[in-house]
């Protein structure tokens, strides 16, 4: 049986790794297989919603002023500018959730995990591997949503991740080689719940 309560451990968990390394998979998976004991992040961002995204489900979607003046009020636990918009986590976004008795999930890239570490907001940091770089470039090509030129632009960057999380400023408090994807989600469950939990 799949357990009822979440996990004890209810700090934020911070799930990284390089583009399509099957981040996105283990923790659906997580979701769907322990029900109402996670939530995923839902950032901000100052970006203009595309078709069917909704305000509060996909994104909070704020103008630049009303991201800058949460900036200033060190509202976010990490945030980021990509190309002319702004996204970011904020402290409030997590201790709603927090306050329902859920353990937050964030997808965060490489700057945002330094960030949080940095603010010291009590975090468990967990980094997806490949089991190769010929899988990766597998995955990132199968999945068949970017174009060649996003997939090159995202192995550089995965080369990047990868360095970062074997180098000594590491935060990772665990590290999971997403090979057998079965066994990859049993080594996560086993370190949200707890060692030897055994994945249901
Ligand atoms: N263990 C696995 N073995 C084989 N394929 C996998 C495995 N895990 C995930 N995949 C596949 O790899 C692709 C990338 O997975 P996913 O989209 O979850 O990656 P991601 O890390 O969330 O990427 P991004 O950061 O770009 O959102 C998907 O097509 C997924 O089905």
């Amino acid at each position: 049986m799949a357990p009822t309560q979440p996990p004890q451990d209810r700090r934020p968990l911070v799930i990284s790794g390089p583009s399509g390394v099957g981040k996105g998979t283990l923790y659906n998976l997580l979701f769907t297989r322990n029900p109402n004991q996670f939530t995923l992040s839902v950032s901000h961002t100052t970006r203009k919603p595309r078709d069917g995204e909704q305000h509060g489900q996909h994104y909070f979607f704020v103008t630049m002023s009303e991201f800058e003046d949460l900036i200033s009020r060190d509202g976010f636990v990490e945030h980021a500018q990509f190309g002319s918009n702004r996204y970011g986590t904020s402290k409030a976004t997590i201790a709603e959730q927090e306050a329902k008795g859920l353990v937050t999930v964030l997808d965060i890239e490489m700057e945002g995990v330094k960030q949080i570490k940095a603010s010291g907001v009590p975090a468990r940091f967990v980094f997806i591997k490949p089991p190769s770089w010929e899988a990766l470039e597998q995955r990132l090509r199968g999945r068949g949503t970017e174009d060649e030129e996003a997939v090159q632009k995202r192995l550089k960057q995965a080369r990047i991740e990868l360095e970062y999380a074997d180098s000594p400023e590491s935060p990772h408090d665990k590290m999971i080689v997403n090979d057998d994807l079965e066994k990859a989600y049993q080594e996560l469950y086993d370190y949200v719940y707890g060692q030897g939990a055994g994945a249901q």
